[in-house]
């Protein structure tokens, strides 16, 4: 399984933005190691998978409503994101869990939607300052990938499979703050998850050791090698960092060189 390099836009970008994603695949026009992704507003998602068609360059939503359709103003169905050339979605990042009070019960719902809808997931999950400092990173991370995915769908067509599924461990106080978990604390998560989705979830026993677990939180090209050295890291989900192709670029080098 080939690590994933995922960019999310978050809600940055126009038309005129657009042209960094052919700069990015004119350095990267062929990654071996990595897959690349870019997750725009749903504004550009149309766009920038037509300039995308044929590259290296995969394109994703940043949300999907659990639904497959009907009166849910300003909401996006997966259909809506497969129609407009999306593959990827990122589900339960924390600024949709904190803006949009979105639960694990309503993230695990979206997951299932959008794996109806052939596109594959990434679950964010991580703690807050809060939560760390009172030594409860692991336990929250716990209940977050339970709530979502005890029970999940055994159909091994559509339930959580190494290359429909990946998971962003993504500290909330590390999001858009410049501060980086350590490269222990790092270490110590991915390890712990590695091993939780490999004992807990028997669908993802068979194949817990190739889902990709990436790390997010500030990365970015001064910072990339040394988290993509650690033990369990499989890739990064990029805020800041990937709305400029010299930057996100740097970070593809540096998961092609780990
Ligand atoms: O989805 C991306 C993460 O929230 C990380 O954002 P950041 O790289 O700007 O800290």
């Amino acid at each position: 399984m080939r690590k994933l390099a995922a960019g999310n836009w978050k809600m940055n970008g126009t038309s005129e933005d657009l042209d960094e994603i052919l700069t990015l695949i004119a350095a990267h026009p062929a990654p071996k190691q990595c897959e690349m992704l870019i997750c725009p507003p749903a504004t550009l998602l149309a766009r920038m998978a037509e300039k995308a068609a044929g590259s290296a360059l995969q394109v994703g939503g940043q949300d999907c409503h659990a639904a497959p359709s009907g009166a849910h103003t300003g909401d996006i169905s997966a259909e809506m994101l497969r129609d407009a050339g999306a593959n990827w979605v990122i589900l339960g990042h924390s600024e949709r869990r904190q803006d949009h009070q979105e639960t694990d019960q309503m993230i695990r719902a979206k997951m299932m939607t959008a794996h109806d809808h052939s596109l594959a997931v990434i679950l964010c999950v991580g703690e807050t300052r809060a939560e760390r400092e009172a030594g409860r990173a692991l336990e929250v991370v716990a209940g977050q990938l339970d709530r979502v995915l005890t029970r999940y769908r055994s159909d091994s067509d559509i339930g959580c499979r190494a290359e429909n599924f990946a998971i962003a461990y993504e500290p909330v106080w590390a999001i858009g703050t410049g501060l980086t978990a350590s490269s222990t604390e790092i270490a110590e998560v991915h390890s712990f998850i590695r091993n939780h989705i490999s004992k807990e979830f028997g669908i993802l026993g068979a194949t817990g050791r190739a889902i990709r677990l990436l790390y997010g939180g500030s990365v970015k090209p001064s910072n990339a090698a040394e988290i993509f050295a650690l033990p369990n890291v499989d890739g990064a989900l990029v805020g800041g960092a990937s709305l400029r192709a010299s930057d996100f670029g740097a970070i593809v080098a540096a998961l092609e060189a780990a």
